[in-house]
């Protein structure tokens, strides 16, 4: 059974569907909620920079901002122009692209760093200033009195500009909530386009993100965006709770690349959010686009994508145990909340291994068009555990395996079905 959360019916993978009682879906129904209504601002060529291998020439950067525009999201975060000339030179270069998705630039409370920012074409700015005791005593040495106002100077010059601001507290989540309020509630009446919340150092759990999120709700009147660390691996579950709690814009990277393990992965948002609104993402996303824009930031970087990531992993969608495959192999949704055809993937059902079951070598004895009853399937089953009681054993191995059974089998002579059966398992030396 299946729950989809924005028209809160019971689907069963299949056409049926039935109303379910509103008790159990009053949370989703949550009028704030922007689970089903929220913009990425993709931000591998910023927060993604800052990923331990990575150096993204001018060239790679107009290929990933080119990808990410096609993907589809929103918004492409640029590394402030204030980090190096090329930095600044390459803001100019992918404003002038003519992309779908607006770019953003991110840089410091500073008028120096904004004066440079507003002269490359960007879209808008993202300002950031940290706000907890850590950062006020050991980065930037100032109160809040201070940020209040350096805040109030250069949002007003980069709205003077036209152009989109944002002003985010770093460490948000380290920060004097009382503080932070205030500070929100000037720069929201400023008009600012949005604030943001930061979990700069991945401390927060989502019931904090929550509580934080709808408490700045109800205080400011702008968008909400937020950015989350996976230092705790909290990252992706804290991004659909601040959506819960009505925030507006989540931070994303490619495979989540950033300072230290990263930020929330846009894969893994894709597959969360996809789970609570299937129709809503596919309708956003080029979903199919997922895996190449993972091979590409990878190959970029020198890294691999990991064996178990979301959707594109490589064995996301292999199923191995019997009792799975025998009903994933009637109705997928029974053990898939995903759909791979929908990422442009493939379904694998793994059976050369001592936890496979009849009814997954009875599919591929079907696939491989032989005929055999279901206790002769369950009789090559058995030797199939035996000798994966040694080792795993290859696809290749097991299909010709059961060919070989299959042709004893017709030939009608019992001592070839024999020696079949009396393959002896190699044990590995
Ligand atoms: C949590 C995050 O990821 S925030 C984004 C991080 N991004 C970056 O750091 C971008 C890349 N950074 C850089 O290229 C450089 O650090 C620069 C150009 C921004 C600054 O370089 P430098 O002037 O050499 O300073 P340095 O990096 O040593 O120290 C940071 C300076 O910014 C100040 N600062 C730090 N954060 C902020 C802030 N949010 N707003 C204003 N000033 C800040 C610090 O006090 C320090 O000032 P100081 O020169 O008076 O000591
Ligand atoms: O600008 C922001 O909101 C986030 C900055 C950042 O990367 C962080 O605080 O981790
Ligand atoms: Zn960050």
């Amino acid at each position: 059974m299946e729950t989809t959360a924005n028209n809160a019916e019971i689907t069963d993978g299949t056409e049926g569907r039935r109303q379910i009682p509103p008790s159990v879906y009053t949370r989703y129904s949550d009028l704030l909620s922007r689970v089903n209504n929220f913009s990425i601002i993709e931000s591998t060529l910023r927060e993604g920079e800052q990923f331990a291998n990575a150096f993204f020439d001018t060239n790679k950067k107009i290929e990933i901002a080119k990808a990410l525009d096609e993907f589809g999201v929103e918004y492409i975060e640029l590394t402030s122009p204030a980090a190096s000339e090329q930095s600044r030179q390459d803001c100019e270069v992918i404003s002038k692209l003519g992309l779908k998705a607006k770019i953003l630039t991110h840089i410091r409370c500073h008028m120096d760093d904004a004066k440079i920012a507003v002269e490359t074409g960007v879209d808008g700015v993202d300002v950031v200033i940290g706000t907890s005791s850590y950062l006020r005593e050991f980065s930037h040495g100032k109160d809040m009195a201070y940020i209040a106002k350096k805040a109030t100077e250069v949002i007003n010059f980069v709205k003077s500009k036209g152009i989109e601001v944002r002003f985010s507290s770093e460490d948000s989540f380290r920060s004097d909530l009382v503080d932070l309020l205030s500070l929100y509630r000037e720069v929201d009446k400023l008009g600012v386009n949005r604030v943001g919340i930061a979990d700069t150092v991945g401390c927060a759990n989502p019931r904090q993100v929550y509580d934080l999120v709808r408490t700045l709700r109800g205080v400011v009147s702008c968008d909400i965006e937020c950015h989350f660390h996976n230092d705790t691996g909290c990252a992706i579950a804290n991004a659909y709770a601040a959506l819960e709690a009505g925030a507006t814009h989540i931070d994303t990277s490619i495979l989540g690349i950033g300072e230290r393990n990263g930020i929330t992965p846009i894969g893994g948002l894709i597959a969360r959010m996809y789970t609570a609104d299937k129709d809503y993402i596919k309708s956003k996303y080029k979903l199919h686009m997922l895996r190449d824009l993972e091979n590409l930031v990878a190959d970029s970087v020198d890294v691999q994508v990991p064996f178990n990531n979301y959707i594109t992993g490589y064995c996301a969608f292999t199923h191995k145990a019997g009792i799975h495959a025998k009903a994933i192999l009637n109705n997928p949704s029974t053990y898939e909340i995903l759909k791979p055809e929908d990422f442009g993937m493939t379904r694998y059902v793994n059976i050369g291994h001592r936890l496979t079951g009849w009814n997954a070598v009875k599919n591929r004895v079907e696939q491989l068009g032989l005929s055999l009853t279901d206790d002769q399937v369950k009789i090559i089953t058995a030797k199939i555990k035996e000798l994966g009681d040694i080792r795993p054993q290859k696809m290749e191995d097991v299909d010709n395996l059961l060919r070989d059974y299959h042709s004893a089998i017709v030939s009608g002579d019992e001592s070839q079905v024999k020696n079949v059966l009396s393959v002896v398992p190699v044990i590995p030396s």
